[in-house]
């Protein structure tokens, strides 16, 4: 049965006098996979950081895994999170291997230093880096792959340690189209499936969202404009709200595409 795996009560978050996040309360049950779009600065990346248990709100309560942020030690909570982003990439040695790049997230380190890797987690990082299409990379040095390849390994070590939440900051940026369609493949079939953990993924573009994703925030200004089923929340006129540019969506064999609307 789906459970809930955030529950965010009027939370914000306040920089210099001026809120970041601004009373936003939301709910994600473990079935849900999650599409967070916003113009930049909107905040997207703050709330994720609440997600992943790396930040606090300022106000408001948080409940991550159904343990309040503030009561619980996070260094329990964050292994059961896994969180895929440029910031958490650059972490990753140049010279190491894709294998030991995937094996490292089973210790919550980057770059092996002197682990003894037991059998289990070995085969679990071999199954996973051939479910994100990797098979044959495992001896690659990580500074040696393409963009898109060092995406798929970022995606795969957040999944080693098989998380209850996964949270996905712009994957498919600076990625070429090709390399932007096998992700998003990729990504559709994890998410249709029913062991897949709950998914938060932040974009830039609706042409990233994956099929089998179920519902969309769309954020401005720290403030949710709208958040709930994707059919529901993701509309022309919500993305015109959102980004203050009249823009027309269209959805086919559910996948989106945004432009300007026609004046
Ligand atoms: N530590 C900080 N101190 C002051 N302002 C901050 C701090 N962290 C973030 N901000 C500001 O908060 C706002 C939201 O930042 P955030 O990175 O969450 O936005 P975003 O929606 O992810 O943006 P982008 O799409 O550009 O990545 C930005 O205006 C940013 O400059």
């Amino acid at each position: 049965m789906a459970s809930t795996v955030l529950e965010f009560h009027d939370v914000s978050v306040v920089r210099d006098g001026n809120p970041i996040l601004d009373s936003i309360t939301w709910s994600v049950g473990s079935d849900e996979r999650w599409v967070i779009l916003g113009p930049n600065g909107a905040g997207k990346t703050t709330l994720l950081q609440i997600a992943a248990a790396a930040m606090h709100p300022t106000k408001g309560t948080a409940d991550v895994l159904q343990e309040a942020l503030g009561k619980v030690d996070v260094f329990e909570l964050r292994p059961m999170i896994g969180f895929a982003s440029t910031a958490m990439a650059r972490k990753i040695p140049k010279n190491e291997s894709v294998l030991d790049t995937v094996l490292t997230a089973a210790y919550s380190v980057t770059g092996r230093w002197n682990e003894e890797y037991e059998e289990i987690d070995l085969r679990r990082a071999h199954r996973v880096l051939k479910e994100w299409g990797l098979e044959g990379f495992a001896e690659r040095r990580f500074g040696s792959l393409s963009d898109g390849e060092q995406k798929r390994v970022q995606i795969a070590r957040s999944v080693m340690t098989d998380p209850e939440l996964l949270l996905l900051d712009e994957p498919a940026a600076s990625l070429d189209l090709g390399a932007r369609e096998e992700l998003v493949g990729l990504l559709g079939g994890y998410a249709s499936s029913p062991a897949s953990p709950a998914i938060i993924m932040v974009t830039h573009h609706v042409e990233e969202i994956p099929p089998g994703f179920t519902h969309a925030m769309l954020l401005a200004h720290g403030k949710i404009v709208t958040a709930g089923p994707l059919a529901e929340a993701l509309t022309s006129e919500a993305l015109t709200e959102t980004f203050g540019i009249p823009i027309e969506l269209t959805e086919r064999d559910q996948r989106y595409a945004a432009r300007a609307a026609a004046a």
